[in-house]
């Protein structure tokens, strides 16, 4: 017998719904506004073969998802060519006893990483892009990000369409098909080109991780949203004057401070953490002013998410 309960990623798949977690990570992006969260800089050790290993842990003081949680996550990209593929991110989660500091559960945490990331997106979305229009959804990247916040999207806010693109065409596709077929639709479309997939977006996901700058400023619509995701500490998906000419929001300070130099290089100017907007002490950008939500990640979102899958598994049959 285990001295701590352990969860599966397919119990973790089993118990989460896009209503609980979106409202978890909106507790855990509020939090850096409030005193409520305790998290340091994400550890990052570079590994033989460029492999990579992050350490995130953290402690969100919350009524309802509050955790003290440490995850380890590897990115080992050549998972990928591994016969059969498995995903180049691979996490788990220590979940703390809050009064001792004793482990009570570990939970497999690729799942939690992939729902919460998309959720946090949405969250970002509903506060940055309040009451502006939410017709069109691009997603350059049709990878495991892709996929998931293409989920949570249309589940959360109904798009009338769903444009994706890949680099290779074939997944995006793929991808549009599956997704129509899953969620009994024919929102989702797949572009041959970024720009196709982009104009005229109201909102844009990028997760493409891209070597070169995809998203050039004159294809996106004045006004529109931009979730920002890959995290990539020598590029981006978006060019330099997207990020000049858009009021840029971000999920802690700190991960600014220390893996987003690059961006602030660009001129970009961060005004504000998305839990500010959401406490009310920065203003959402106004109508006509694009935003860009770049999202890097943070202990007390995986915090919140690991109390929701151990509250979950404790009542759930
Ligand atoms: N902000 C956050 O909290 C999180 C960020 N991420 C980041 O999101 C990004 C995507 O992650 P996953 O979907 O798990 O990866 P993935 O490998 O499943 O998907 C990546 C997609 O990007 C495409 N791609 C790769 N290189 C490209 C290039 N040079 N040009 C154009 N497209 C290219 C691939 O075809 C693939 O479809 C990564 O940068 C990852 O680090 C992942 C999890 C959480
Ligand atoms: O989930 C996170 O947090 C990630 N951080 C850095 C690399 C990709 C995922």
């Amino acid at each position: 017998m285990l001295p701590y309960k352990f969860i599966s990623e397919s119990r973790v798949g089993e118990l989460l719904e896009w209503e609980p977690v979106v409202d978890a990570v909106e507790h855990a992006l509020k939090s850096v506004s409030t005193g409520c969260a305790f998290q340091s800089p994400r550890v990052k050790i570079v590994l033989p073969e460029s492999n990579l290993l992050y350490s995130t842990p953290g402690y969100l003081k919350d009524d309802k998802y509050g955790a003290l949680a440490s995850r380890v996550m590897t990115k080992f990209p050549s998972n990928r060519r591994l016969q059969p593929p498995r995903s180049a991110l691979n996490a788990n989660i220590s979940l703390m006893d809050e009064s001792t500091g004793v482990v009570k559960a570990i939970i497999q945490g690729n799942e939690l990483t992939d729902w919460r990331t998309a959720a946090v997106s949405v969250v970002a979305t509903k506060h940055l892009h309040k009451e502006k229009p939410k017709e069109i959804l691009a997603i350059i990247g049709a990878g495991i990000q892709g996929r998931i916040h293409a989920i949570a999207f249309q589940t959360c806010f109904k798009f009338r369409e769903v444009r994706i693109w890949n680099r290779t065409g074939k997944r995006a596709v793929d991808l549009a098909r599956k997704l129509n077929h899953e969620l009994k639709t024919d929102a989702f479309v797949s572009c041959e080109t970024v720009s196709d997939c982009v104009k005229n977006a109201d909102v844009i996901v990028t997760a493409a991780m891209a070597k070169e700058m995809l998203v050039k400023h004159e294809m996106v619509k004045k006004g529109a949203h931009i979730n920002a995701i890959s995290v990539n500490p020598s590029g981006t998906d978006l060019d330099e004057e997207t990020y000049r000419i858009s009021k840029v929001f971000c999920d802690h300070w700190t991960g600014v401070e220390h893996e987003l130099q690059h961006i602030i290089a660009f001129g970009a100017k961060f005004v504000g953490q998305v839990g500010d907007v959401i406490a009310g002490s920065v203003q959402a950008p106004g109508a006509g002013e694009t935003s860009i939500f770049q999202s890097l990640g943070m202990a007390v979102e995986d915090c919140a998410l690991a109390r929701l899958i151990y509250d979950l598994d404790q009542i759930v049959k």
